[in-house]
């Protein structure tokens, strides 16, 4: 078997494997987009539970098999919460998703995304910017001091994120996954180009914080790289699909879920990328 088709294989599994255990991955995620992140982690057979309190953030890291962390609003209680979280992850071996959203807004957020760098998340998901920003704070390759993230929108494409991408990947020895027109998913030596999804996915607010989500909902039966690539994989599927049938936003968000409930794993079978080797 040639190596694309053994990666294909393996998203295959990972797809049908979650709609067949229902894997609880628990979430501390921003309040923009909580309800849009749960609603997508069940439309793919994933379970999920919200919390906010610190004592609680510990115990759903235990208690679930993964974990989605999101930093796009800040709560002072949060200070206490998402440090203990991540150790909680990290010292008992549990996959976990960080998505630094809006890096470079407020001293509090930049503080808790560099304690992160000790915790290293499995998978780090972010549009071009942030992923950038982050390997900049980090102090990595790729990475630049001043953030070009436009609140929580990037500025910047996901070809010139690569190198930040496989910086980070290295220094976590887990995956990273940047979102855009095309995804970009990397372990810091195997690389993948991810093609399908929809302009309508810009035009939404929680395309990407559900996509990081459903990914924590992959890593749990998964690798940190097959998890990415999968949630990456399925999410072009189904944002294709979607705006087939929708003439806005509105209706797209609604349709999306549906074809996220929809997509399986035969249509990994059919889906489109091309892989890289970085070395
Ligand atoms: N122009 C586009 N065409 C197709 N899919 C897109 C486009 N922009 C974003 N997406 C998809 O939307 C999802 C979220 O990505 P993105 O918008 O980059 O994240 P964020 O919302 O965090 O900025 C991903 O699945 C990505 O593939
Ligand atoms: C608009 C907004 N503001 C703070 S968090 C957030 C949600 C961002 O969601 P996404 O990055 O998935 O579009
Ligand atoms: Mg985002």
């Amino acid at each position: 078997m040639n190596i694309q088709q053994d990666i294909r294989t393996q998203m295959m599994e990972t797809v049908k494997t979650v709609k067949k255990i229902k894997p609880m991955a628990g979430s501390i995620t921003n309040t923009v987009t909580i309800n849009f992140v749960a609603n997508a982690q069940l439309a793919v057979g994933g379970s999920a539970a919200m919390v906010y309190l610190p004592d609680e953030g510990a115990a759903i890291a235990k208690a679930g098999s993964a974990m989605y962390i999101n930093v796009g609003t800040m709560f002072p209680l949060y200070e206490e919460s998402l440090p203990l979280t991540a150790k909680t992850l990290y010292e008992n071996k549990k996959p976990w998703v960080l998505d630094p959203a809006a890096i470079g807004i407020g001293e509090m957020r930049t503080n808790m995304l560099m304690r992160f760098k000790e915790y290293k998340p499995s998978i780090i998901r972010g549009n071009a910017s942030e992923i950038i920003a982050l390997a900049g704070l980090w102090s990595l390759e790729g990475g630049t001091g001043k953030s070009k993230v436009r609140g929580v929108d990037s500025t910047d494409r996901v070809c010139d994120a690569e190198e930040a991408a496989a910086a980070l990947a290295r220094w976590t020895s887990g995956a990273v996954a940047v979102s855009g027109e095309v995804d970009f998913i990397t372990d810091g030596s195997m690389s993948a180009y991810s093609y399908g999804g929809s302009v309508f996915m810009e035009k939404i607010t929680g395309a990407g914080c559900s996509l990081g989500g459903v990914m924590a909902v992959y890593s749990a039966v998964a690798s940190p790289f097959i998890a990415a690539l999968t949630g990456a994989a399925i999410y072009n599927v189904a944002g294709k699909r979607a705006a087939k049938k929708a003439e806005g936003p509105g209706y797209f968000q609604i349709i999306f879920l549906d074809e996220l409930y929809k997509a399986s794993a035969a249509d990994i079978a059919g889906h489109e990328f091309i892989l890289k080797d970085m070395q």
